[in-house]
């Protein structure tokens, strides 16, 4: 019997030359195709080219290298079934016993901007998947390797053999993993190049970033997986400049701060509590933001996360450190902000670009389904804001509600948010009834609802939520409208000389 052969193809050469030495030191005898033959060759090591397995020439621009019976018979072989063995022998086939093959880089070829279609297409890997699997379908025999991160374990356990078969099923499900996903970016690309929105199969497909210490609750586990294109300005970007590892709970509240952030162009403070806003706040310095939204509510602020689109310094920092939050989210800090930050040691520091980006598909799951919708984005330009009352908003009254209607989209439906001075005052999230959402948002406000102004996610299906705002001292609603019973409420705030603006655009969050 000859020697163990390994065969190598790989696009990535990370590593390769010293994982081909140390083979041949542990006796396989190398094949490879054209270019990563020519690397090891110019390393000093003896390589067979492919050609002289399949004794054929690698062919359409390498389209056709690897595809052949010699090399896939080799790997496909059950070393102990007497008619497959007979029949490699009948063919003049060897046996492949380790495969190292990493694939066309065609997801770089994708992220790159301006990627022509055939750049694209010539990226699909063929013979290189088609490998990957056989040798995975037969890892009972063969040792599959398509990550260099893993040329190092592979050698050990080749040197000592005495847990090879499960290093080899290990390595066969990575395999099956790697090219599922490489399979899932080519179809995705495809399917989008068709124009096609929501095919009749969708295959997602997601990177671990890392596990998490625990899910939901401490009897849940949990990790935290990444977009292969996640936008610069996604969570997952961010890199953290202080404080323990986020968790699960952390993860969704910053997430939401940042979304919330991200509409606003004027300087702005976000905090969140349970993914719900707590307290919002725009200015014309990020300190006069921070002032409004922390005085919104000055309670849920405590032990929640904040989220800034400026720069962090000093003064607001100062400001931070009073109180207790578990994150502070900003696009950068100054070296004075990151002084007085760093000194608490439970406060949790991130930075990440703050900018809307594309709008992404949103997904979530049911039991046995998945939902998937686009983002709830609306361009403010294109919004009709029609004036249902005889009065007209005030310019105050208009400025209020345009940025009341902006943080309400956030908010769990039922949804109702009170605002005044670019500042929310309440906030009635999630509620089962509008009234009941507005009356907590007003019980919160407390005097200060005297001439702010409300918002509501959806219609008011009847006049009872006017009555409320009216008592509080309401002095201007905007809402979506298209309740059949609009009328009432219409001819109710006309009566209480309340201003009603209709967007039709209703933003239900559930
Ligand atoms: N067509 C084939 O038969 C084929 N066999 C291997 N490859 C790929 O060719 C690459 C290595 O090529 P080279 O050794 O010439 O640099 C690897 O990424 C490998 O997955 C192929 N290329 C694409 O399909």
């Amino acid at each position: 019997m000859g020697n163990k052969r390994a065969l190598i193809s790989v696009s990535n050469k990370t590593g390769v030359i010293n994982f081909a030495k140390q083979l041949t030191e542990l006796g396989y005898d190398v094949i490879s195709t054209g270019g990563t033959k020519k690397a090891l060759e110019e390393a000093g090591l003896n390589v067979i080219s492919i050609s002289e397995i399949t004794h054929f020439p690698e062919i359409l621009d390498g389209r056709v290298k690897t595809l052949h019976p010699n090399v896939h018979a080799g790997l496909l072989a059950k070393r102990d079934d007497n008619h497959h063995m007979a029949a490699l022998k009948e063919q003049a086939i060897e046996t492949i016993d380790l495969v190292v093959v990493n694939l066309y880089p065609f997801k770089e070829t994708i992220a790159q901007e301006g990627v022509s279609f055939e750049d694209a297409i010539e990226n699909i890997d063929i013979g290189g998947p088609a490998m990957l699997r056989a040798a995975a379908k037969n890892h009972q025999d063969v040792t599959v390797v398509v990550d260099p991160a893993d040329y190092g374990t592979v050698v050990d356990h080749l040197k000592d053999s005495s847990s090879l078969k499960e290093l080899n099923r290990k390595l066969a499900a990575k395999v099956y993993r790697h090219t599922a996903q490489y399979d899932a970016l080519v179809a995705n690309y495809l399917t989008e190049e068709a124009e096609e929105k929501f095919p009749e199969t969708k295959t997602v497909t997601y990177e671990r970033q890392q596990t998490l210490r625990y899910g939901e609750n401490p009897h849940q586990s949990a990790a935290f997986y990444k977009h292969p294109f996640a936008e610069n300005s996604s969570l997952v970007n961010a890199k953290q400049l202080h404080g323990k590892e986020l968790s699960y709970n952390n993860i969704q509240d910053a997430d939401s701060a940042l979304t919330i952030v991200k509409e606003f162009e004027e300087p702005a403070a976000v905090a969140v509590k349970h993914t719900n806003p707590c307290g919002v706040g725009i200015g014309h310095t990020l300190k006069e933001a921070y002032d409004r939204a922390y005085n919104a509510d000055p309670v849920s602020i405590f032990g929640g996360i904040v989220a800034f689109n400026r720069e962090v310094d000093e003064v607001v920092a100062q400001d931070l450190s009073q109180i207790f939050l578990e994150i502070v989210i900003a696009p950068s800090f100054t070296e004075e902000a990151l002084n007085i930050l760093t000194q608490k040691k439970n406060i949790r520091l991130l930075e990440v670009p703050v900018d809307q980006g594309e709008p992404q598909e949103k997904l979530s799951t049911v039991s046995g389904g998945l939902l998937i919708q686009d983002e709830d984005r609306y361009v403010e330009s294109e919004m009709q804001y029609d004036v249902v009352t005889d009065r007209e908003p005030s310019d105050e009254e208009w400025t209020n509600m345009k940025f009341a209607w902006k943080v309400m989209k956030h908010v769990k439906s039922n949804a109702i948010l009170l605002a005044t001075e670019k500042q929310t005052i309440g906030v009635g999230a999630g509620q089962m009834n509008r009234v009941g959402a507005a009356n907590i948002a007003i019980e919160q406000a407390g005097e200060k609802a005297k001439g702010a102004v409300m918002a509501s996610d959806a219609f008011f299906p009847m006049d009872d939520t006017v009555e409320a705002a009216h008592q509080a001292g309401i002095r201007a609603i905007i809402q979506p409208g298209g309740s059949k019973r609009d009328a009432d409420s219409i001819k109710k705030c006309n009566e209480y000389g309340i201003a009603m603006v209709f967007t039709g655009v209703r933003h239900f969050k559930h």
